[in-house]
């Protein structure tokens, strides 16, 4: 026979995310994997997302939701985290909700997590590139991994926030103050261009784009986008017509979702779905690494980072790959 637990102490356990800044909300964000089973989640990931009520990070959080994978979803931004979390919460699926609001909470949101997933920051607007947002966006990534080098230094980061050619290095900086930095563990989110990828090269071919593959790697802005046409699966060919266009669009797929907004926007479907349904895509092409490019000799040989690490993948085939990636060298080095 259960125990007898008083009606409204169990109210105001379940309840506890619609009242964030209790600290009884704090208490409970401390679950730990076994509190998680005994409310239906299976074992699993503990996933924290900072800058969940924005365009990202909530159909982000409904897409985590319903990953079996995950059984404790924590929800963390400055603002509108107790609506965003009361409604994610309602998803009838095993991982369990927890909501975050502002500084003070930043380190509950954080402690005991396994991934935490970095969307926080401002998208960019028509006529903007993702480097104006250096320096609101810098600042913001610069404290959150603070805390996360404090709660969770272990955990695997995420970073979306842009400049994400930017953002990734200056958290790699920040864990290496900290005596943390695993560059295993530190990835850049650039798996929009992958599906940007599959997808135009599919209407130029006429196929389906889930049976399409294009490497995609280098970084995420302009010319650091480096798709690898020459390899591309199932095996095809192209104009220089085609590749000149293939180019143009993968490398420039951002700003034409942001042209298209008449204020400040991102691609927060694709990014959401690309991020969320993780597995379907490569995801040994989504990710920048904070290596250092300087550093990257210049061969025909490329390297791609995963998270076990450094891992060679093929042998660049074409002249117009091969002058792609001395652009995007030349970009870094210059950097
Ligand atoms: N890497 C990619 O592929 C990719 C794709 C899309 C968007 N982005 C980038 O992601 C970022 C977010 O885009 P968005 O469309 O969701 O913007 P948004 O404005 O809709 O949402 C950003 C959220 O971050 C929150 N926030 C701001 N400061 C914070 C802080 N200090 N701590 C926690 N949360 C904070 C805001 O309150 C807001 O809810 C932008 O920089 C955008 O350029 C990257
Ligand atoms: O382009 C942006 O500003 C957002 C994102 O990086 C994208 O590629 O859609």
């Amino acid at each position: 026979m259960e125990p007898r637990v008083d009606p409204s102490q169990r109210i105001a356990r379940i309840a506890s995310h619609l009242h964030p800044p209790t600290s009884q909300m704090e208490e409970i964000s401390l679950l730990r994997r076994s509190d998680c089973r005994a409310k239906g989640g299976a074992p699993g990931f503990k996933v924290a997302i900072l800058g969940a009520a924005g365009g990202i990070g909530q159909p982000l959080a409904m897409l985590v939701k319903m990953n079996p994978l995950v059984s404790l979803l924590h929800l963390y931004d400055v603002v509108n985290t107790p609506g965003v979390t009361a409604d994610i919460s309602h998803m009838n699926t095993g991982a369990v909700v927890r909501g975050f609001l502002g500084q003070p909470q930043l380190e509950s949101a954080l402690a005991g997590m396994d991934l935490i997933i970095i969307p926080a920051g401002v998208p960019r607007k028509p006529g903007m590139t993702r480097d104006d947002l250096f320096n609101i966006n810098a600042g913001i990534v610069r404290t959150l991994c603070e805390g996360i080098a404090k709660c969770c230094p272990g955990a695997i980061v995420n970073l979306i926030s842009n400049p994400v050619n930017s953002t990734v290095p200056i958290a790699a900086e920040v864990f290496k103050n900290a005596g943390t930095y695993n560059p295993k563990r530190l990835l850049g989110v650039t798996t929009l261009d992958v599906a940007r990828a599959n997808t135009f090269v599919a209407e130029v071919l006429g196929l389906d784009p889930r049976e399409v593959n294009v490497p995609v790697v280098g970084g995420h802005a302009g010319v650091t986008i480096l798709p690898l046409l020459s390899q591309v699966n199932p095996p095809c060919s192209f104009t220089p017509e085609e590749i000149t266009y293939l180019t143009d669009r993968i490398q420039n797929g951002g700003t034409e979702v942001v042209e298209n907004f008449a204020s400040s926007h991102s691609c927060k479907d694709l990014s959401a779905v690309t991020r969320g349904r993780a597995g379907n895509l490569p995801a040994r092409y989504g990710t920048v690494c904070a290596g250092p490019c300087r550093s990257m000799p210049v061969t025909k040989n490329i390297y791609v980072s995963t998270h076990n690490g450094m891992k060679y993948l093929f042998s660049l085939a074409t002249k117009y790959a091969n002058y792609l990636l001395c652009v995007f060298i030349n970009f870094f080095e210059l950097y």
